[in-house]
């Protein structure tokens, strides 16, 4: 084979935090740009999206979670296998700020450690959508060798295959 590029990356990213903070305007408008005309997150919902990073496509898998109680058990089980986490709560509401400590116990049981950039957005006015996304795509990128998978070869039910170009150097 000439050379060796990367494709068909994909990391998975889970919107996590209280419900009614704006998880679901902030992937609207990130994905679609626009806002979402219904309410509340029943279970899970699922947008894609592709950004280039360093010329290479990186397809981002964005799961939204409901923050509502009563999904919590099922939130969370989308947390493991994770790539990266989207912890957002409501500047106007306290209560969903201290709830994030309560979040983060759950992201650090099943997948993450604490170094977490902070960004203030507005999902209304569009402000810093675009920058959290790309800020983590990149710190995903900049660890792709041990952490991303190769779309072509991910198989959901059996250990990843060896033919993966993701660890050619
Ligand atoms: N002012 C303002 N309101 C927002 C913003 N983003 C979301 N909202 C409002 O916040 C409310 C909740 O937004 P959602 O995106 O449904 O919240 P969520 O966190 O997905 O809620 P769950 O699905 O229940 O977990 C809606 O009434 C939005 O209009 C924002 O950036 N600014």
């Amino acid at each position: 084979m000439a050379g060796c590029t990367y494709r068909n990356l994909v990391a998975k990213l889970v919107m996590t935090g209280d419900s009614n903070v704006g998880k679901t305007c902030i992937v609207s408008r990130y994905t679609e740009n626009t806002l979402p005309s219904y309410l509340s997150t029943v279970g899970i919902d699922f947008k894609t999206k592709t950004v280039i990073i360093d010329e290479t496509p990186l397809k981002l898998q964005i799961w939204d979670t409901a923050g509502q109680e009563r999904f919590h058990t099922l939130s969370v089980s989308y947390f493991r296998g994770a790539h990266g986490f989207i912890l957002v709560y409501d500047i106007t509401n306290s209560v969903s700020f201290q709830n994030t400590s309560l979040w983060m116990k759950d992201i650090k049981m099943l997948a993450w450690e604490y170094g977490i950039p902070f960004f203030e957005t507005s999902a209304k006015e569009n402000i810093n959508i675009e920058n959290a996304f790309h800020m983590l795509s990149e710190a995903i990128y900049a660890q792709r060798s041990s952490v991303l998978i190769d779309q072509n070869v991910v198989n959901l039910t059996e250990p990843k295959k060896s033919s993966s170009c993701i660890s050619c150097r």
